[in-house]
């Protein structure tokens, strides 16, 4: 017997929907997702009408099915905003080169103008590089610190007032249990806020925040969205796996577990009277960029490579001293990239 579309019960149910387990056809799957993606927007205030928004697009599923959402909805519902696609070229071969052709295509189908950045002219080291200087152990942790000062640079230089991330509901489980297993009751508290960094100049919004990492990849293939799909080559030396396979085991069990961690790491919130603060966040006194250090941490992973010191800085001991100064990315040295 033909199963029906549990939603408008004419077409045939073409998937099963893992966060809700409703039978839908394609067609009401795109919409059940494309509204509950707006209602977070609008329920949350992310966006304001006349804002530019970045979108961190790294090519792969989760940024592109962002970047085709926000374009759709900001058409659909008037939003009145203005999308650039912003990408970090980290310089992994046969991974980031391939995944920005792919945002380069994305370019031409949403009319979305793209700015990419890399860590070569940045930081003078490319992932390659840091990878045969340092080995596999760590260089995730000098992935992230350089992309997300990559990301703060790009969207200033694109003079966005806002940059929307493609993390899911999985990334945010995930990340969850990371600070859980790390003891970091101040990050578990705020890792699971929709916006961030709203005391700084570039807050940054994540609408995916309750939009499943399986419904994401359903909804790309069923609308065959050109996406790039291979993990980065050095991501199995990442802990975060051994949390993604976990998170992905207690959704097979129960998909409601994802919005679960979620819901319960926000039931965690800093009591100040245990002594604990939030960063107050200020300027790195040798890039100028922003930190909450006296130096950030860019920099003093920075002048760890360059001075063949690659685990300074990696400690996830916090420096009370600023180690004295050496060559700094100057701000000036990105100035005039916008293409
Ligand atoms: N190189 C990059 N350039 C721009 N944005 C990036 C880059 N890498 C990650 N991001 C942003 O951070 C988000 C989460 O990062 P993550 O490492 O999970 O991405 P991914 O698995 O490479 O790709 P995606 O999340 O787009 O499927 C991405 O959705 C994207 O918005």
């Amino acid at each position: 017997m033909v199963k029906l579309c549990n939603r408008c019960q004419k077409e045939k149910a073409a998937l099963k929907r893992p966060k809700t387990s409703e039978q839908l056809c394609k067609q009401c799957f795109y919409t059940a997702l494309e509204d509950e993606v707006h209602e977070t927007i609008v329920k949350n205030k992310l966006f304001k009408a006349g804002e530019r928004i970045a979108v961190a697009a790294s090519g792969g599923k989760d940024s592109t099915v962002l970047a085709h959402i926000l374009t759709l909805l900001n058409a659909r519902h008037s939003y009145g905003l203005d999308l650039f696609l912003l990408s970090i070229d980290e310089g992994i071969t046969g991974y980031r080169d391939d995944s920005l052709e792919t945002v380069k295509r994305n370019e031409q189908q949403y009319g979305i103008p793209l700015k990419i950045l890399s860590y070569q002219e940045l930081y003078g080291w490319t992932m390659d590089d840091i990878v045969r200087a340092i080995g596999h152990k760590n260089n995730c942790t000098f992935c992230g610190v350089f992309r997300r000062q990559a990301l703060d640079r790009g969207a200033a230089l694109l003079k966005a007032d806002k940059m929307a991330t493609g993390h899911n509901a999985d990334d945010i489980a995930e990340t969850v249990l990371l600070n859980i297993l790390r003891g970091d009751v101040p990050r578990l508290g705020r890792c699971t806020n929709i916006i961030t960094g709203e005391e700084g100049a570039l807050p940054r919004v994540k609408p995916f925040k309750y939009t499943y990492e399986k419904e994401i990849v359903m909804y790309a293939f069923f609308k065959k969205l050109d996406y790039f799909s291979t993990e980065c080559i050095y991501a199995p030396y990442a802990a975060r796996g051994a949390a993604r396979e976990f998170v992905k085991d207690l959704e097979q069990v129960r998909p409601r577990a994802i919005c679960d961690l979620i819901k319960s790491a926000e039931q965690f919130r800093l009591d100040t009277k245990t002594g604990e603060s939030l960063p107050v966040p200020g300027k790195c006194q040798r890039c100028g960029y922003i930190s909450s250090q006296d130096v950030c941490k860019a920099c003093i992973l920075l002048e760890g490579l360059n001075k063949g010191m690659p685990t300074l800085g990696v400690s996830r001991t916090r420096t009370k001293k600023a180690p004295k100064p050496t060559k700094a990315v100057q701000p000036a040295a990105v100035n005039g990239l916008v293409q």
